[in-house]
């Protein structure tokens, strides 16, 4: 039985709790079902664990920025914290460990924005190459999926380990299968049935493939960095790491080689299929609503006249593109359910009680198709970022990134991404549906991000190139 004013829910089993009553598969049609009957702040039981669901704007505010210090936790006792060794920023509890590495973080990557070898010329640097895989692959169908991971893959790689990874390198490689590999077993049913029945974590499963993997990760991460950095000199965020380690000396409170080893694999993680998938959305949508793709064109073309290359700044000019890169954010849900969070102390959230240490799904997607927050919640539509002034806005609905102290650390990377590689493309190729692909299907692939089905584009140099 739920405690006394816990959030209302389905009647809970023994033993199974609401497992039944939600696709271990894709739950999200399932949270929507339950959000009717019970309203935006409900509860399951995985097995004997209650998890409480927050929907819609209002009580994800609610809870993510007036409650922050209430609901920053994140919980511990789930596989994903087994895979992870505790370590690295995104499953860290809320406390001075993860306090002090997200501040290094930020930190780092604002000092990475300016001066030679910034952001933008690491994001360049990797452009470059999606633009000569896209003229070798001129008229033909084109499957942009691998590409779009790779260069992702990469632009993180630069920031993190100051190099680009050719994409048969077996460093990569090896990082990309185990994570690909860790991803889908942490989306699948034994990781839920993991997490739902604790006297099934002994037994050898296929879960325990996991473990295994990011031990063969952590393995030789550093080795190379090591043997070259020059301390005081960094060339990248671990030689920026490694330099604060010696600085801290005798005293390095939570910062160590094992916290660096993993705070890289999670950066690496966190920057890669967020960002790909929400391109690979972007071409999805672009290459199927021409006159939307046209619209791009035209802006771009008249606020980049003569110049080289677009440069972040740009955006201020170009409120349709701006709109657009919004509206993709918006359809792509591209993390649907964030990642889960904790009560750190007993609180409340619309009236409920919620007890410390319960267990918190944000379902951000909610956010961004609820109805009454959008002008259009359920087209692909870029006049939902669009005011009568035609300028540029964003509405309070826009959370993609979450919200609150935990939102996501790697937004301004993530948005420069986003910002220059389809400024770039659109500017020199023009994307079509191909003729005998049918309807284009938009609904995504479930998983811990959203995955557009696989699909092929056809890729022309635009006239005025
Ligand atoms: C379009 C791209 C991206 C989207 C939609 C996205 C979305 C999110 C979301 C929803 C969260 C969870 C926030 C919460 O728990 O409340 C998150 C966390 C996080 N993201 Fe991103 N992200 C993206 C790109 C990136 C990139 C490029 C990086 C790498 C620098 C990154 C690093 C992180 C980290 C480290 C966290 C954990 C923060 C913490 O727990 O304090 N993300 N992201």
């Amino acid at each position: 039985r739920r405690p006394k004013n816990f959030p209302p829910g389905p009647p809970i089993l023994p033993i199974l709790g609401n497992i039944l009553n939600i696709s271990l598969e894709n739950p999200l049609k399932d949270f929507e079902r339950l959000r009717k009957s019970y309203g935006n702040v409900y509860s399951l039981y995985m097995g004997p664990k209650p998890a409480v669901v927050i929907n819609g704007m209002e009580a994800m505010k609610a809870a993510m920025v007036y409650k922050a210090n209430d609901f920053a936790g994140r919980p511990q006792d789930l596989f994903i914290n087994e895979t992870t060794q505790r370590k690295g920023v995104i499953l860290a509890d809320y406390g001075p460990g993860w306090k002090e590495h997200r501040r290094f973080a930020l930190m780092t990557l604002r000092n990475f924005g300016m001066g030679k070898n910034s952001m933008e010329d690491r994001i360049y640097g990797e452009i470059k190459y999606v633009i000569r895989q896209l003229e070798t692959s001129i008229g033909k169908p084109f499957s942009p999926q691998l590409m779009f991971h790779n260069a992702a893959s990469n632009i993180i790689c630069q920031v993190l380990f100051g190099r680009r990874f050719e994409y048969d390198d077996n460093f990569i490689k090896v990082i990309v299968g185990c994570f690909t590999e860790n991803a889908k077993i942490a989306n699948g049913p034994w990781a839920m049935l993991y997490d739902s029945l604790p006297m099934i974590r002994g037994l050898p499963l296929p879960f325990n493939k996991a473990f295994k993997n990011v031990e063969k990760l952590a393995k030789g991460l550093l080795v190379e960095h090591k043997k070259t950095r020059v301390p005081g000199d960094p060339r990248d965020f671990v030689d920026c790491y490694m330099d604060e380690l010696d600085k801290r000396g005798e005293d390095p409170a939570s910062f160590s080689e094992e916290q660096l080893r993993m705070f890289a694999l999670d950066l690496h993680f966190a920057g890669t299929d967020t960002t790909s998938n929400t391109i690979l959305t972007g071409f999805l949508y672009l290459s199927t609503y021409p006159h939307i793709q046209e619209r791009c064109q035209q802006e771009i073309d008249s606020a980049l006249e003569g110049k080289d290359r677009a440069s972040f700044d740009d955006r201020h000019n170009m409120p349709y593109m701006q709109a657009v890169i919004h509206e993709v954010q918006r359809v792509a849900n591209t993390v649907p359910l964030s990642v889960f969070h904790c009560t750190t102390k007993d609180t409340e959230l619309m009236g409920y009680s919620l007890p410390k240490g319960t267990l918190v799904i944000p379902n951000l997607g909610s956010v961004l198709n609820e109805e009454g927050q959008w002008k259009f919640p359920n087209e692909f539509n870029p006049e939902n970022f669009l005011n009568d002034k035609r300028e540029f806005f964003k509405p309070e609905a826009f959370m993609p990134f979450s919200a609150g102290p935990r939102m996501c650390l790697g937004e301004s990377l993530a948005r420069m991404e986003l910002f220059l590689i389809l400024v770039t493309l659109l500017r020199k190729f023009k994307f079509s549906w191909p003729e005998d692909a049918g309807e284009p299907n938009y609904a995504p692939v479930y998983g811990v991000t959203l995955t557009p089905k696989p699909y092929n584009m056809i890729v022309t140099l635009r006239d005025s190139q």
